[in-house]
């Protein structure tokens, strides 16, 4: 049986701050199963940062439900919901958000060591095995000016695993690079995929959606439709990204 790590029943979201409030997603029904790869794409504005906060308990619906791991997160209190972002969901972002005044290394152990206080000794072994794994170690005593942008958003792929989160969310986490900078980091997703953590990703980027296990369309805050594409593998990049584009066309994107 494949577990459901993710699940949202009739999902919506109205912003009620703007005259009329603005309904951004509607009735979304999504099921995200433990370790997929799952994309999220859409034109500006169709609501892929509303879903992604929604789903991962940055936000709270207006209607609908979210279940992880079979809790449903809708239900709980404002502090267990961070209590769950902080252990169980990992973030990353278009821009990295790293404090100017630690290295590399201490952003990344600040996020793990409030998320496990108590561990310090393996917090910062784990932290340190992360940095190695992804090519940082060297730098990560460096602040945050003194390396590419390829290099930060490496070290906040690090941050966002360092309590071991059942699910990574990802916002354009390439959306700042230049495109070998997006590849070093697309790798590093797909390694961190096939370690077996769950990832939910926004993104417009046709290279970067062809990593996925499953990209779905969102338009006006509907999912309109899902392509399947099965385990990437580098030989299938090209033929995995003229499916994509195809498929694309075919919504008349
Ligand atoms: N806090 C808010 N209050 C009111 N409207 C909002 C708020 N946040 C987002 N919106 C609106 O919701 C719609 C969807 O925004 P969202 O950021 O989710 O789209 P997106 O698909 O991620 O866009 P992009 O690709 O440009 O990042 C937009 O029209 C936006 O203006």
């Amino acid at each position: 049986m494949t577990l459901a790590t993710l699940e949202s029943r009739g999902l919506t979201k109205t912003y009620r701050s703007t005259d009329p409030p603005t309904t951004v997603i509607t009735g979304i029904d999504l099921t995200v199963t433990s370790g997929e790869y799952l994309v999220i794409m859409g034109a500006s504005g169709s609501g892929k940062s509303t879903l992604l906060a929604v789903l991962s308990g940055m936000d709270r619906p207006t209607s609908g439900t979210v279940r992880h791991d079979g809790r449903d997160l809708t239900a709980l209190t404002d502090e267990a919901m961070s209590r769950v972002r902080l252990t169980r969901m990992g973030y990353v972002f278009q821009q990295p958000y790293f404090l100017a005044t630690l290295t590399i290394r201490d952003n990344v152990l600040l996020a793990a060591l409030k998320a496990a206080p108590r561990e310090q000794a393996a917090t910062i072994a784990r932290v340190d095995a992360l940095l190695d794994r992804f090519g940082i170690a060297a730098i990560a005593e460096r602040g945050i000016t003194q390396v590419s942008g390829g290099q930060l958003q490496r070290a906040a792929i690090c941050r966002a695993l360092a309590a071991e989160p059942s699910v990574l969310f990802a916002d354009e986490p390439t959306g700042a690079l230049n495109s070998s900078m997006s590849s070093e980091v697309l790798d590093v997703l797909t390694q961190v995929h096939r370690d077996g953590t769950t990832i939910v990703m926004a993104t417009h980027d046709t290279a970067c959606a062809a990593r996925a296990d499953r990209v779905v369309y969102l338009r006006d805050g509907l999912l309109i439709d899902t392509l399947a594409l099965g385990r990437w593998s580098q030989d299938a990049a090209d033929d995995r990204e003229v499916d994509l584009v195809a498929w694309l066309r075919r919504l008349d994107v």
